[in-house]
């Protein structure tokens, strides 16, 4: 075991002087960058004047209030990994009680400030027991949705104890001076953040770095688990550090609530927030001294621009772009800080087993369902008005692109805030080309791409770094789109008539809000169609193997990096679809018609309906957009505020998984009457048999028709080499100048303690990790630069230690996936429905099952089998992968004692059957003895022996890595892994 990166690094400790005087240094350099920059445009007459120095005074005490956000947001993130989209919210909620406790109830100013930053550290202490906690099972989307019910929730009740105490009313800091620098005031509440600020951080700094309980909240947010291990409460240490965020948040709030109007719900929504963010991804989402110095940067380049180009919208711009050159100049990390598929929970609707799924009245249930729907949309408009029709499209539209949210985000697992955004550049295409060329099908086609491209574009930062980094850009572009991109002249300016569809094949313009619903709900279908398409074929299992576990896919040959974007492209299109429909149905379109919230909107609506199914982004529409249409008064808007958080609370996967049982309840009812056990046999807990496996194996001639292109070379000829690879993680050298060759057809044990540098070895020369000197070399090539997806590619495939594989997807899916390798999907063919080759890989994946003795298993999602299973699992996809040379890490963990000597067998078998050359970390010494023809010993990150087994059995200094025990009495007590340094 490997532990995971150490989060947080930058606010422990580091030694050498150098070092810790290594950041101040950079930001003072950072400052007389912008100075002198500053004094560069001046000097070209691209700053209008000399910018007067209360300008960045205003700036710096502006970013202060960025800079402390910006803090929270870091906090917040080491502890859950998610965004906190609550977190303005928390401290506009404090400010308001202090408002309150202050005027109303007379207390004196700094003891009702200490009362507000404690009632908004318990509000978010509150936040992150009962809302994120509750969702800890289900993916991080899903809470980060659940704050933004929070934040909404929060606004409406500070507006509710205080709406009184606002901007001039709002009390000044007690005792502090105010005076004037040139033409700017600086009041007591800016001289607080000036001078406090610092102050407050500082003290949290010395808190979390010198207190107990700092120590355990840092221990806590690097590691959970091994932080539990050593005693630490971590779910008590994340409340810990919400609870330090929200007080920051409040500390913002009451110093700056007397410098705006009113304190409203846009003066914390996405603008701040992403301000605030911006700061934290600069100190990358890890350090609080560089977010807090980030945000005043940033505060003091918004001032400049504001000083210099009033009114331009150049703020959002500006942040957009350092946010994707902030992320673009991060180093790759390590992919450890992933959430591990916790998709399950959100499942809308468990696959059927397939014997259910071949019944004629189970099969027409969807298709019918479908057209039902369809069918009632198309009746509507002669039961409602035509205005009623108009709003109705408008609900057709935000579903399009709510579909493509299902798309990028159930599927794929990105969580993208933008989607509006995107929608508005399909539209202001779908305008150009329809005015400029008169066909609107041209013009609907290409909107779809451009929107598309546009959508690639914007992912692209986000590829390399993991984790929310999608939703930060996406967030950045929601922001910068309404307020200058769409108002530039050459976009829709001050607004413009979009026109009404007109010309073949729709005949006269569509101008009444009945003849364009019928056009929207065609839109509607077509993109329904393309979404289902890609979730029935090959590519919806790419995605999904990403988004379950993205080492593995890649272990698997799958091209990441390719399928995101594919995903963004036809997340993309199908948006722009949905912004053509959304303009054409208004009489005119302006930066106005696609406000940031639309873009949040939409996301909470497809969570909310249910983001793994295909209608969910429907479901959720009818409740966001069409309650409140019903004249039901405040319980509609009740219902869709407070009610999205609580249902989400109920049920993590949303809408569907309330009306999910509607469905089985008929699915049972059919299989009753055709005398079929809807629930068959519970077979989870009781685990393949290797023994039976490996005679299936040996029975069956496992060969699959198709080879992989390259060919082996023949038995004894050099296959891998790794020549003086070397790794080290800060101080930990993993792996020091480790060579070795492993010839064709041989079986290679790699034994070693723990802590050895095996699976490092393992992850060099499979590519999931750059070595930092030396080479690797397969079948003759230096692939030393190739990906994991690659190196797959060229038959060299790797097994995991935990066996994971992809936790949503069932066995026959997982087995199909690895198909992929000799039998790649086609993207284009899938998204149009062709499915070609889907029927032969169904077929070869059922064999395949059938010869591992897994046929029980083949609809059962791979977390719900057991280790042992799970392996066999692994094993059937290993086959289907065509490998040349297998690296197989610890394939006995997990299996029962008594199954490992058939394991050595089925190992055996394999080998013969697919003339495989093998390489085996294991820490069973008599099963790796027994099957390998060669052995290599590692510790402390070299190499200490290698020969046949009996040779590095006594070994002196093998004897002497094992803990100075002999290995020869590990092999004998049969406990080699318990006892081997377990
Ligand atoms: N990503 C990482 N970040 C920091 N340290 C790491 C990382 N990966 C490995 N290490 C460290 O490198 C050393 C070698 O670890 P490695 O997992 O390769 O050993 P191993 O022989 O496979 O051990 P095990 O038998 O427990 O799997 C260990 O000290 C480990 O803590």
């Amino acid at each position: 075991m490997t532990p995971p990166e150490a989060a947080g690094d930058s606010v422990i400790s580091r030694p050498g002087l150098l070092r810790r005087a290594r950041k101040p240094f950079l930001q003072i350099l950072a400052f007389a960058a912008a100075v002198a920059l500053t004094k560069i445009l001046d000097g070209r007459g691209i700053i209008q004047a000399a910018t007067p120095f209360p300008v960045i005074l205003l700036g710096t005490i502006v970013g202060m209030t960025y800079g402390l956000l910006a803090v929270g947001i870091v906090l917040v993130y080491r502890s859950n990994r998610i965004i906190n989209f609550a977190h303005g919210q928390i401290g506009a909620f404090g400010a308001a009680f202090f408002g309150v406790a202050a005027v109303k109830w007379h207390i004196p100013y700094w003891i009702a400030f200490a009362m507000a930053l404690l009632v908004s550290a318990a509000t978010a202490a509150a936040a992150e027991t009962g809302v994120v906690r509750r969702l800890r099972s289900a993916p991080r989307i899903v809470s980060i949705v659940a704050t933004l019910g929070v934040g909404q929730f929060l606004v409406v009740l500070a507006t509710l104890i205080n709406s009184t105490a606002s901007g001039p009313l709002y009390p000044q800091p007690a005792w502090l001076p105010a005076f004037d620098v040139g033409g700017l005031r600086v009041t007591q509440a800016y001289s607080g953040m000036l001078f406090l600020s610092p102050l407050f951080v500082l003290a949290i700094v010395v808190f979390l770095k010198r207190s107990r309980f700092g120590l355990a909240v840092r221990a806590a947010a690097a590691n959970p688990e091994s932080a539990r291990m050593s005693g630490i409460f971590a779910s008590r240490m994340s409340t810990l550090a919400w609870a330090i965020a929200g007080a920051l948040s409040a500390f913002t709030a009451i110093l700056t609530a007397p410098t705006q109007g009113f304190v409203g719900a846009d003066s914390f929504g996405p603008g701040l927030l992403l301000r605030a963010l911006t700061a934290a991804v600069i100190g990358r989402m890890q350090s609080l001294p560089v977010a807090l110095a980030s945000g005043v940067g940033l505060g003091i380049v918004e001032q400049l621009l504001l000083w210099n180009y009033p009114q331009s919208g150049l703020v959002e711009v500006t942040m957009f772009l350092i946010i994707l050159v902030a992320l673009l100049v991060q180093r790759r990390r390590g992919g450890r800080d992933e959430e591990k598929g916790s998709w399950a929970a959100v499942q809308g609707l468990r696959a059927l087993p397939e014997k259910l799924q071949r019944l004629p009245a189970v099969r027409v249930m969807g298709p019918a369902f479908t057209i039902t729907s369809i069918a009632a949309l198309a009746i509507l408009p002669l039961f409602i008005s035509n205005s009623l029709s108009v709003t109705v499209t408008g609900i057709i539209a935000f579903s399009i692109v709510g579909l493509s949210i299902g798309v990028l985000t159930g599927l794929g697992g990105q969580l993208t805030l933008g989607q509006f955004a995107v929608a508005a550049i399909g539209a202001v295409i779908s305008f150009k080309v329809s005015t400029s060329s008169g066909s609107f099908l041209l013009a609907l086609l290409l909107a779809g791409l451009g929107a598309g491209l546009v959508s690639v574009v914007i992912g692209l930062p986000a590829l390399r770094l993991r984790g929310l980094m999608l939703t930060v850009t996406t967030l950045a572009f929601a922001l910068a789109a309404p307020v200058w991109l769409l108002t530039q002249p050459w976009m829709l300016g001050e607004g413009l008539d979009p026109g009404k569809p007109s010309g073949w094949p729709f005949g006269g313009p569509l101008e009444t809000g009945r003849d364009y619903y019928y056009f929207a709900l065609a839109l509607f279908v077509v993109a329904l169609v393309l979404a289902w398409n890609i979730r029935r074929s090959g590519f919806s299992r790419l995605l999904v193997a990403i988004r379950d576990n993205e080492e593995n896919a890649r272990a698997f040959a799958v091209r990441a990096s390719l399928v995101k974007l594919q995903g963004y492209l036809a997340g993309g299109f199908i948006a722009g679809i949905g912004g053509a429909t959304y303009a054409h149905s208004l009489s005119s379109i302006s930066a106005g018609s696609f406000p940031t919230s639309a873009s949040i909107d939409v996301v909470v609506m497809t969570v909310l309906g249910g983001v793994s199914v295909l209608i969910g982004p429907v479901l959720g529409a009818i409740w966001v957009l069409g309650l409140p249409l019903l004249d039901i008064g405040n319980i509609g808007l009740a219902a869709t505020k407070f009610g999205a958080l609580l249902l989400i609370l109920w049920k993590a996967g949303g809408l569907i998984q309330v009306v999910a049982p509607i469905r089985d309840w008929i699915v049972r009812f059919i299989a009753r009457r055709h005398g079929i056990d809807p629930e068959p046999s519970h077979v989870g807990d009781d685990p393949a048999d290797a023994a039976a496996t490996a005679q299936g194996v040996r029975t069956s001639g496992l060969r699959l028709s198709e080879r992989a292109a390259a060919s082996a070379p023949p038995a004894g000829t050099p296959l891998l080499q790794a020549r003086d690879l070397r790794k080290s993680f800060g101080g930990v050298h993993a792996v020091r100048g480790v060579s070795f060759e492993v010839r064709a057809g041989e079986t290679v044990g790699l034994i070693g303690p723990n802590g050895a540098g095996k699976t490092t070895t393992f992850e060099l020369l499979g590519g999931f990790t750059r070595p930092d000197t030396g080479q690797v070399f397969f079948n003759g090539e230096d692939v030393s630069k190739v990906g994991p997806e690659g190196r797959a590619q060229r038959g060299l495939i790797r097994s995991f230690q935990d066996a994971a594989l992809f936790p949503t997807m069932t066995v026959k899916e997982t087995v199909m996936l690895s198909l992929e390798r000799v039998q790649p999907t086609g993207f284009l063919t899938s998204t149009l429905g062709v499915m070609l080759g889907e029927r032969k890989k169904e077929r070869q994946a059922g064999a395949l099952i059938a010869a591992m003795g897994l046929d029980r298993y083949r609809d059962k999602p791979i977390q719900e089998l057991s280790t042992g299973t799970r392996r066999i699992t692994e094993i059937a996809c290993l086959v289907a992968l065509q490998p040349m040379c297998l690296l197989l890490d610890e394939p006995s963990s997990g299996v029962a004692q008594r199954e490992t000597e058939a394991l050595g067998q089925l190992l055996a078998e394999l080998k013969r059957e697919l003339d495989l050359t093998l390489v085996v970390i294991e820490h069973d010494i008599p099963l790796i003895m027994g099957i390998s023809d060669r052995i290599i010993a590692m510790a402390d990150g070299e190499l200490i022996a290698e020969g046949p087994p009996d040779v590095v059995r006594n070994h002196p200094r093998v004897v002497d890595a094992y803990l100075g025990g002999s290995i020869t009495a590990i092999e004998r007590s049969g406990t080699g892994a318990a006892s081997a340094g377990r």
